[in-house]
């Protein structure tokens, strides 16, 4: 299968600095991969790249078949990009700047007032941009990435400014369009957010690529203790804890709940332990490392290791 994106040992230095640093890697149509990593990690850098507005000083990069930094970029028109911060002619009204965006796409202007209800812009879609919020902003920013069908669409941060619930339907907008096929990459701090949604996730630290796969994978790879948290009746504490013996940072919270790590090889032994049925178990939670836990492991390992 034709990659979408395809990325071999690409490095892009500014001076001293290498903003990206032999990172590759390879995206399928109708993957989601989250981009994530502290300011300055390289994932704007990263889009340049993707979008040709930047030329990687080393190593080769094809997105939708073609090199973005040769002249003629042919598959522009099916590459949607919302930048971090989308700015827009203020003077001109939301209406008027998605007709001249879907006007560069080729897309049809019926589609305009489709996806200004969709986000919910369309009692403002005649008034000045300098009178929206930074949330309209961005919305109006999604609407014009969305132009042309995109083929891959690249959201750098694109739920800052949006509240929770224009978030949720942020997401089932880009999980419509990737049902439909297309190729999404977002970078994002908002990493719980992250965690159910994007299906690979690649860390960046100082333009290294320190992780890259699903989340399934990266806690298989990181091996981090998983947390077992049990109910228990009042004053039954002790009696769990000669049942499961020693084990890693037992807590016990309040009478009733009591919380330990497990290593992953340990954890089915423990969980039997702990359902045995002449035991004092009432309820049991298994609490899997978060994202948050996997990103902290392999940033503290790639620092260890450099
Ligand atoms: N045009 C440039 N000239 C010099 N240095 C640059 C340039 N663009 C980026 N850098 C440097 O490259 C590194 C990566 O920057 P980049 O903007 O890609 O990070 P980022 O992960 O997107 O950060 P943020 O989360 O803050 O947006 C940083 O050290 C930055 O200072």
């Amino acid at each position: 299968m034709t990659a979408i994106v395809e990325l071999e040992h690409i490095e892009k230095r500014y001076g001293a600095i290498a903003a990206v640093d032999d990172v590759s890697f390879r995206l399928e149509p109708g993957e989601s991969v989250a981009l994530i990593g502290h300011n300055g990690a390289g994932k704007t850098t990263l889009f340049k790249l993707m979008l040709g507005l930047s030329r990687p000083t080393s190593g080769h990069i094809r997105v939708l078949g073609d090199d973005p930094a040769a002249g003629e970029f042919a598959a522009r028109k099916r590459l949607g990009y919302l930048p971090e911060s989308v700015s827009f002619n203020g003077a001109l009204t939301g209406r008027e700047v998605l007709s001249f965006y879907a006007h560069l796409k080729d897309a049809p202007a019926a589609k305009i007032d489709d996806l200004l209800a969709r986000v919910g812009l369309t009692a403002a879609s005649n008034r000045p941009i300098r009178t929206y919020s930074k949330g309209m902003r961005q919305r109006l920013g999604l609407i014009q990435a969305l132009f042309g069908d995109p083929l891959l669409l690249l959201l750098d941060e694109p739920t800052t400014g949006l509240d929770p619930a224009l978030r949720l339907e942020f997401y089932e907008i880009v999980q419509e369009l990737q049902q439909k096929g297309a190729t999404i990459v977002l970078s994002s701090h908002a990493l719980t957010e992250l965690e159910e949604r994007a299906r690979r996730i690649i860390i960046l630290n100082r333009g290294r690529m320190v992780a890259n796969g699903s989340i399934e994978q990266l806690r298989r790879l990181a091996g981090l203790p998983i947390r077992i948290r049990v109910t228990v009746a009042s004053g039954q504490a002790q009696r769990l804890s000669t049942l499961v013996g020693p084990v890693p940072n037992w807590r016990e919270i309040n009478g009733h709940l009591v919380e330990f790590d497990a290593a992953p090889g340990a954890k089915i032994d423990l969980i039997r332990r702990v359902t045995d049925e002449t035991g004092p178990a009432e309820d049991v939670t298994i609490v899997q490392p978060t994202l948050d836990d996997l990103y902290a492991h392999f940033l503290r390992r790639h620092g260890e290791a450099s």
